[in-house]
């Protein structure tokens, strides 16, 4: 037997037992096959010196690749059947099974989870207290059973990381700001009818297409663009905009103008225990997706499993290797701080930023807030190592580099894991940008949220894999950290080439485009 545990946070009040009738919705992650010719396939679709650069794979020759075995399907399939588990849903991969079930049959299925609901701020859920056991036959058979332990998020002020408008005259960041900064022309928008992009929304965030509509009539003047989103995969939510969706989407289709944009859109309560998954269930089971995803969200790795992690990052593999891109925030809280005892810290890094198969994005703000100058760090930029996820080989040597050069100025080395994933890989502006939200065109907002969809939207208009010389390098500035004694409220400084504050740099439109156009494969 194998047990998996919970330690509901005091921020939840306990209200009482879950009915023997309630009903919950588990996710179970089946154990796949072939996961190193997996990421030995991607390691070579992306690999310009490789006979296999630009070979994507189907989604069928994805799942005829890491489709669990027969065994795998019928034991994990016999032991829900034997528990009166007839309501599942699969994925064309076969590696995932969503099963609709009620409290009593979860509990005798898992045995030791116990169903209580619990409400905070008036959100309810139902989650299992105890640490629940799965049979030796069967674990050995499953990544890990989602939607019974994880618990959605504080919601924190809306308002938490907008600055006060002190007087000065700033016009702040739009997209006529982005284009220039970046040198898109007014002849850089998408032409191509099949191309498309994507950014995911979670945690009830939803974008308001007046919102967008108004967005493009006060900012997009200047430059060819599309105002309505073309799909919305998921439920629109009704009421309030939020701020992430806003943003994510008013610029995508700024910088990615002219592009058909998606919305994926990942509602509801049942996301907010394992925000990722549903969505990357999604994504793994349509043939047909756009080519660049966005995704401003993430979560501390250690607020996670590991196993989940583990599958999350593989299904990044499924979709590298299927030629999806897949951007992410590097995170709003610097190399962040996790207190482990008495005087005793360390830098903490966020999931999925610090997964090896996404390219992550960090934040940077103008030299001279009040003109187009160069990038300097923000010192909100998220970056570091991961804790969970190894240093991938094509990031080994820029990073010894870093190491080497910045030895003086570098955080203790306590403080940090150098033989971990390192990120972010480029950066944006991610400072004083102006968003539509509820009608109404709302000033200094920032965060790496800013800066992954304005790559993102770049990105797609090149369509590429591989970053060359096309980027500006920033070398200026440092993030924040632990406000303790020895790292002063400071984490890692930018440094000229690779760091882990702002990667290689911000787009530099015509060079990127030149570099990646250099290194297409033969059609
Ligand atoms: C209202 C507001 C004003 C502003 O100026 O900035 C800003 C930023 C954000 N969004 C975020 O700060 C982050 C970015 C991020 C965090 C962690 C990892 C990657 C990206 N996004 C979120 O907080 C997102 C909505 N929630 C989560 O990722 C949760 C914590 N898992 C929001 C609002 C404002
Ligand atoms: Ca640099």
């Amino acid at each position: 037997m194998h047990l998996l545990g919970l330690v509901i946070s005091k921020d939840w009040t306990h209200v009482g037992r879950a009915d023997a009738s309630d009903e919950l919705k588990l996710t179970f992650a089946l154990k796949q096959q072939n996961i190193h010719l997996l990421e030995e396939r991607l390691r070579l679709v992306s690999d310009p010196d490789s006979a296999h650069y630009g070979k994507y794979l189907s989604l069928e020759e994805v799942a005829s690749l890491v489709r669990p075995s027969e065994l795998t399907q019928k034991t994990v399939h016999s032991w829900l059947q034997h528990h009166g588990i007839s309501s599942c849903h699969t994925v064309h991969t076969q590696d995932f099974l969503q099963c609709t079930m009620t409290a009593e049959i979860a509990e005798k299925l898992l045995p030791g989870s116990r169903f209580h609901h619990y409400v905070r701020d008036g959100q309810s859920i139902v989650r299992s207290s105890g640490p629940y056991a799965v049979s030796d036959n069967v674990h050995q058979h499953l990544d890990f059973v989602g939607g019974l332990h994880r618990l959605p998020p504080t919601k924190k002020d809306g308002n938490r990381k907008q600055q006060k408008f002190k007087g000065e005259v700033h016009l702040g960041v739009t997209p006529a700001i982005l284009r220039e900064r970046y040198n898109l022309t007014a002849a850089d928008v998408g032409s191509d009818q099949d191309n498309r992009q994507a950014v995911a929304q979670f945690l009830e965030q939803y974008y308001h297409p007046a919102d967008l509509a108004e967005f493009m009539s006060i900012f997009g003047r200047t430059f060819k663009h599309l105002s309505e989103v073309d799909q919305v995969i998921g439920t629109q939510g009704e009421g309030k905009a939020g701020i992430e969706a806003s943003l994510d989407v008013e610029y995508i289709m700024s910088t990615g103008a002219n592009i058909s944009t998606w919305v994926f859109s990942n509602s509801g309560r049942h996301e907010s225990q394992e925000p990722f998954l549903q969505w990357i269930l999604l994504l793994s089971n349509m043939s047909d997706l756009p080519r660049v995803h966005t995704i401003s969200y993430g979560d501390d790795e250690d607020s996670l499993s590991t196993a989940y992690m583990m599958r999350i990052n593989t299904e990044f593999m499924k979709a590298g290797v299927r030629g999806i891109s897949l951007l992410f925030a590097s995170g709003d809280n610097g190399a962040g701080c996790r207190h482990m005892g008495k005087d005793q810290n360390t830098f903490r890094p966020s999931f999925p930023a610090s997964s090896p198969y996404v390219t992550t994005v960090g934040g940077t703000s103008f030299k001279n807030p009040f003109k187009v100058s160069y990038e300097v760090t923000d010192y909100i930029s998220g970056g570091g190592f991961s804790n969970v996820f190894k240093m991938p080989d094509y990031q080994a040597s820029a990073v010894e580099a870093y190491l080497k050069t910045g030895t003086s100025a570098l955080p203790p080395a306590s403080y940090f894991n150098t033989s971990g994933r390192a990120y972010p890989d480029m950066a944006a502006l991610s400072k004083n940008y102006w968003v539509v939200m509820d009608r109404v065109p709302i000033p200094w907002v920032s965060g790496t949220s800013a800066s992954t969809p304005v790559v993102g939207g770049m990105l797609s208009l090149i369509n590429g894999q591989r970053f060359g010389q096309g980027l500006f390098d920033v070398t200026e500035g440092c993030q924040q950290a632990c406000l303790d004694e020895q790292v002063q409220g400071k984490g890692f400084c930018s440094a000229p080439s690779w760091d882990p504050v702002t990667g290689w740099g911000t787009p530099n439109y015509p060079a990127l485009l030149q570099a990646l156009l250099n290194e297409r494969p033969e059609l």
